[in-house]
């Protein structure tokens, strides 16, 4: 019988906040999934990297102040640094619990580009957070330089960046190659390098693809069976933060759009993973995705906690 295929998105606690809480960070992610590939699942993981990326920037700018002599290097450049430090940490700590359970298993990153519309709107609109929190005075003086600031869900301001929707995963055939192989497969990592295609060749843009955008394109590409994204919250909440609040354990796809006319998930934080969510479900049948913690992964899995979401 095919193994059952899971996408797996990985967010911050995933991965820590800095490269020492990583490598401690991705040790407990690699359990998760290694526990997942010994009850048989097929595994792709993708990861987000805010952070990361607008640290990687951040540090590019500084050695430029310092030294006129380093060119400006680009967002999507930045992005595909993160992916690649992040990966191969990821991929260190999964092979690393393969082999203390003596399992013979196959781990690969893919770095991965992802065509969006150079037309998108959200070129003219950035929403996407990068890089640490700062102050509202830090934020307004950013913005006298002309980058772009918002605050973040409640949590400070943070630098945001256009975020346009991911079309097509160009590494798409490698990675059911591998998966087909027997690999555990990182990729899409960071939502993947964003790029055009002018007459076949990518360019890479100044953008940040939101990473459960991302997993729900490949999810559905892939023919996953359950897209798994995990976060910050055991469950989805309505009301979140406020008295009334209310926990949801599974909910429908027209009971998810009614809460979002309503505003019950916060723009840059929840709303993109429940976008991500619908669009899953309605890429094909029995098509669900389950939002919760990463130590809940499993009993998310198997009904137990999270919030589902399904047509
Ligand atoms: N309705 C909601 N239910 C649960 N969490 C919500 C809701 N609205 C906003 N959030 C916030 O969304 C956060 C998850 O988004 P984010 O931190 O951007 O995710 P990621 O784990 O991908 O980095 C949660 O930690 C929570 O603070
Ligand atoms: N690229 C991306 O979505 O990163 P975060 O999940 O860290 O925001």
């Amino acid at each position: 019988m095919e193994k059952k295929k899971i996408v797996i998105a990985l967010g911050g606690n995933a991965l820590g906040k800095d490269i020492e809480e990583q490598k401690e960070a991705v040790a407990k992610t690699a359990k998760v999934i290694v526990d997942l590939a010994q009850e048989g699942y097929s595994l792709i993981v993708t990861h987000g990297n805010g952070p990361q990326v607008g640290m990687i920037q951040d540090a590019m700018d500084s050695l430029r102040a310092e030294n006129k002599n380093y060119k400006k290097v680009p967002l999507p450049t930045c992005v595909a640094m993160s992916q690649g430090y992040i990966g191969i940490d990821l991929q260190n700590a999964i092979k690393y619990e393969l082999f203390k359970r003596e399992i013979d298993g196959k781990v690969s990153t893919i770095l991965s580009q992802v065509e969006v519309d150079e037309n998108d709107e959200a070129f003219e609109n950035p929403t996407k957070p990068i890089g640490g929190f700062l102050t509202k005075e830090e934020a307004l003086e950013l913005e006298e330089t002309g980058v772009h600031c918002m605050e973040d869900a409640g949590r400070g301001y943070r630098v945001v960046v256009p975020s346009p929707m991911p079309k097509r995963i160009r590494e798409l055939k490698t990675i059911e190659t591998l998966l087909e192989a027997g690999h555990i497969v990182i990729t899409c990592g960071g939502g993947g390098i964003p790029v055009i295609n002018k007459g076949g060749k990518l360019t890479g843009v100044n953008a940040v693809i939101d990473k459960d955008n991302v997993s729900s394109l490949l999810a559905a590409q892939i023919g996953a069976d359950f897209l798994v994204i995990l976060t910050a919250v055991e469950k989805v909440a309505i009301n979140f933060g406020k008295e009334n609040q209310e926990w949801l354990s599974d909910i429908t796809v027209e009971q998810a759009e009614e809460y979002i006319r309503q505003d019950q998930f916060a723009k840059g934080s929840m709303l993109p993973k429940i976008e991500a969510a619908l669009r899953f479900a309605r890429s094909g049948q029995g098509r669900k995705t389950l939002i919760t913690l990463l130590d809940k992964a499993a009993d998310g899995i198997a009904g137990k906690t999270g919030t589902v979401i399904h047509e």
